[in-house]
């Protein structure tokens, strides 16, 4: 499948990176190479700083080593130029703001509207498309929270298309969401990969893993495996990214 032609495929490139949060070292020396064309799925248990590599993706926070490159720029850059559409956790949204589903795609186009933020037919345009896509075109005018939780992730996923977004950052896009709406959103994110875009998904859920991704990262504080989903999966592997060995030794003690 060939992609829009304005969309801009690229890699994310993560080197060394060190995240502290006063005394909590959130990463501690995180590389990572994630590959446009692939869904990459992000695994590693709560606190194990999923949500802090976004961050530092996205240039939202400078970390005290090391540095990360969106197609050899600038995260922060990148983000500005709209290479990066995110798709936040449900928590860290407000759903009752005032705003309709195709306010929140059309926000996507914000950074070619210049500060007067007036839509073009070509931004009304790409907000249609990506509504489409997304199947949510029906949905369109209802205000953002009344939308079931996967169509909500869906929404936030047309703002990335909407965007032209090369990159797409997903922070937990099936929690809250049924198995009819996982398995939409998985479709989508597939295609939105094979489009050429660099998809990379954190997520808890460990059983849609083979039908979602590609290759998977594992995590906990710095990468401990990256590679083949299925190996990942393997019980030694879950055992290390969820801390079990530590369970284990308070087990046994
Ligand atoms: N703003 C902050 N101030 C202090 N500590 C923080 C802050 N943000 C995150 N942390 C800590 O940094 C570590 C990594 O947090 P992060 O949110 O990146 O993890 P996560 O893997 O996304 O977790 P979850 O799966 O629960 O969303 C945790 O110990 C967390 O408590």
């Amino acid at each position: 499948m060939t992609g829009p032609a304005t969309l801009r495929p690229a890699a994310i490139e993560v080197a060394d990176v060190v995240v502290r949060y006063g005394e909590v070292l959130a990463l501690d020396g995180v590389s990572l190479s994630v590959e446009p064309g692939r869904v990459t799925g992000l695994i590693g248990m709560n606190g194990s700083g999923k949500s802090t590599l976004f961050k530092a993706i996205m240039g939202m926070l400078r970390p005290e080593r090391g540095k990360v490159l969106i197609d050899g720029a600038d995260p922060a850059l990148a983000r500005r130029r709209g290479v990066v559409g995110y798709v936040p956790q449900s928590e860290d949204v407000d759903w009752a703001f005032p705003v309709s589903v195709r306010d929140v795609v059309m926000m996507g186009r914000y950074g070619r509207q210049g500060p007067t933020r007036r839509a073009r037919p070509a931004d009304h345009a790409a907000v249609a498309e990506a509504l489409d896509r997304v199947e949510l075109t029906a949905y369109a005018d209802r205000q953002i929270g009344q939308l079931s939780g996967g169509q909500r992730k869906r929404a936030f996923v047309a703002r990335g298309i909407a965007q032209d977004a090369g990159v797409l950052l997903l922070d937990e896009p099936f929690a809250g969401v049924d198995k009819r709406s996982e398995a939409t959103i998985v479709r989508l994110l597939k295609e939105l990969a094979a489009d050429g875009r660099t998809v990379l998904v954190s997520t808890h859920d460990l059983h849609a893993l083979p039908q979602l991704a590609d290759e998977a990262v594992l995590l906990l504080h710095r990468i401990l495996f990256h590679g083949d989903v299925s190996e990942a999966l393997r019980p030694e592997n879950l055992a290390r990214a969820f801390g079990l060995d530590v369970l284990d030794e308070g087990a046994s003690a």
